[in-house]
C-alpha cells in the first residue's frame, strides 16, 4: 500500500488516500495516506458487517465536507474516516435488501433519535465556568466531610461539583453523593460523578465524568439515558473527535500544568489544550495544575469552546475553600471580559 500511494503520487496529484479496509485477515481497518513528503498509517478497527455499500463515496464527501469547513487535508480524512467508522458500527445490525452487501447508515448524524446519537444537551456550557473537582484524600487532610467541601465550593461561587472519591467504599460513597445531591440542586449547580455509573444512577446525579481507561462513553450513554451529562477526558484531536461522534457533552483536557493530584499524568500544556478545543465542538474545561496564579493565561487563549477550567487542590487543598472559590471566579470574570 505504501508503494501503491507513492506510485499514485508520482502521476500528480497532491495527497493519495489508498484505502486498505477490506484487506483479508487484518482486524483493523488501514488507509495509507500520503501527502509527498511522509506516510501516515491510518488505523481503525475494522467493524465486521456486510453494510459496507456506499463507505466510499461517503467518505470522499466527508472528507470534501471538512475541507469546505476550512480543514487542513491530513486532519479531514482523520475526521471523514472516523466518520465512517462510526456510521458502520452504528449501522452494522441493519438488515435491508438482498444481496452480499447492505447499505450503510451515512445519514446518522441525522438520525439521532432512531439511534440515541446526539440528543439534545442539557448542559448549559457557562457551567463548565468553575467546575471544582472533590478529592477525598484532601477533605480527609483537612478533617471536612465531601458535603462540607461541596457546600463551601458552592457558596464562594463554583457553577458545577464533580464527586472525584477514589478510595471511598461504595456504601459511604452513595450516602454523601445522595446528600451531596440535595446541596447542590437547592442552589441549582450539577452535581456530577467521577468513573462511577453505578452511583450517578443510585443518587440520580446530574452525570458522569469518565476517562479514556473509563466505561466507555458509549456504554455511558446507554446506560445513563439521553438525559444525563457526560464528560470525557481528551489529551489529543483525535480523542476529542472520538468525544463527539459518541455522544460526550463535554471535553475535559489536560493535565494543562503539572499537577500533584494524578499520578503519571501526561502535561499537555497551552499547546495541546488549544489543539484538543480547535479539533472539537463540544465546550471544552481545562484541567491539571490551575490555581489564581494560572488561570489568567488559560482563560486568555480565547477559544470559543473553552468554556472554563477545572480545579482540585487549588480549592480543596486549602484552609478556606470558600474563599478561594471566590478569588478564582474573579480571576476567570476578569480574563473571560478581556477576551470578549
Ligand atoms: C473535568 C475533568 N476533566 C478531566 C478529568 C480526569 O478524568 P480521568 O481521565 O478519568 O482521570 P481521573 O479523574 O479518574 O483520575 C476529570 N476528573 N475531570
Ligand atoms: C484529575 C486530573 N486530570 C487531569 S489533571 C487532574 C488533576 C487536577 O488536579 P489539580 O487541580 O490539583 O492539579
Amino acid at each position: 500500500m505504501h508503494s501503491a500511494a507513492k506510485l499514485l503520487h508520482q502521476m500528480g496529484p497532491r495527497h493519495v488516500l489508498v484505502k486498505g479496509g477490506d484487506l483479508p485477515g487484518s482486524c483493523d481497518a488501514v488507509d495509507v495516506f500520503f501527502d509527498g513528503e511522509r506516510i501516515h498509517d491510518l488505523s481503525l478497527p475494522h467493524v465486521k458487517t456486510r453494510n459496507t455499500h456506499g463507505t466510499g463515496c461517503t467518505l470522499a464527501s466527508c472528507i470534501a465536507a471538512e475541507l469546505a469547513k476550512g480543514s487542513p487535508m491530513l486532519p479531514a480524512v482523520q475526521v471523514a474516516k472516523r466518520f465512517v467508522e462510526n456510521a458502520l458500527d452504528y449501522s452494522k445490525e441493519i438488515s435491508i435488501g438482498k444481496g452480499p452487501q447492505g447499505p450503510f447508515d451515512h445519514f446518522l448524524m441525522l438520525n439521532r433519535k432512531v439511534h440515541n446519537f446526539r440528543k439534545k444537551t442539557v448542559l448549559d456550557p457557562s457551567d463548565l465556568f468553575l467546575y471544582a473537582v472533590t478529592d477525598s484524600g484532601m477533605n480527609r487532610k483537612w478533617g471536612r466531610s465531601i458535603e462540607d467541601a461541596v457546600k463551601a465550593a458552592i457558596e464562594g461561587g463554583a457553577t458545577i461539583i464533580q464527586l472525584r472519591e477514589k478510595d471511598a467504599e461504595t456504601r459511604n460513597f452513595l450516602e454523601a453523593a445522595k446528600s451531596c445531591m440535595e446541596v447542590c440542586h437547592s442552589w441549582g449547580v450539577p452535581l456530577l460523578i467521577n468513573d462511577r455509573i453505578d452511583i450517578a444512577l443510585a443518587c440520580d446525579a446530574d452525570g458522569v465524568h469518565v476517562g479514556q481507561s473509563d466505561m466507555p462513553v458509549r456504554t455511558a450513554r446507554a446506560l445513563l439515558g439521553p438525559e444525563k451529562i457526560i464528560g470525557v477526558s481528551c489529551k489529543t484531536p483525535e480523542q476529542a473527535q472520538q468525544a463527539y461522534m459518541d455522544g460526550a457533552d463535554y471535553i475535559g483536557s489536560g493535565g494543562i500544568y503539572p499537577t500533584n493530584t494524578k499520578e503519571n499524568n501526561l502535561t499537555i500544556g497551552l499547546e495541546g489544550l488549544k489543539a484538543v478545543c480547535l479539533s472539537s465542538k463540544l465546550p471544552v474545561v481545562a484541567i491539571g495544575g490551575i490555581g489564581i496564579s494560572n488561570a489568567h493565561a488559560v482563560m486568555e487563549l480565547g477559544l470559543p469552546n473553552l468554556k472554563g477550567v477545572a480545579v482540585v487542590s487549588a480549592l480543596f487543598d486549602q484552609e478556606c475553600i470558600s474563599t478561594e472559590v471566590k478569588k478564582l471566579y474573579e480571576v476567570l470574570s476578569r480574563a473571560s471580559s478581556e477576551v470578549k
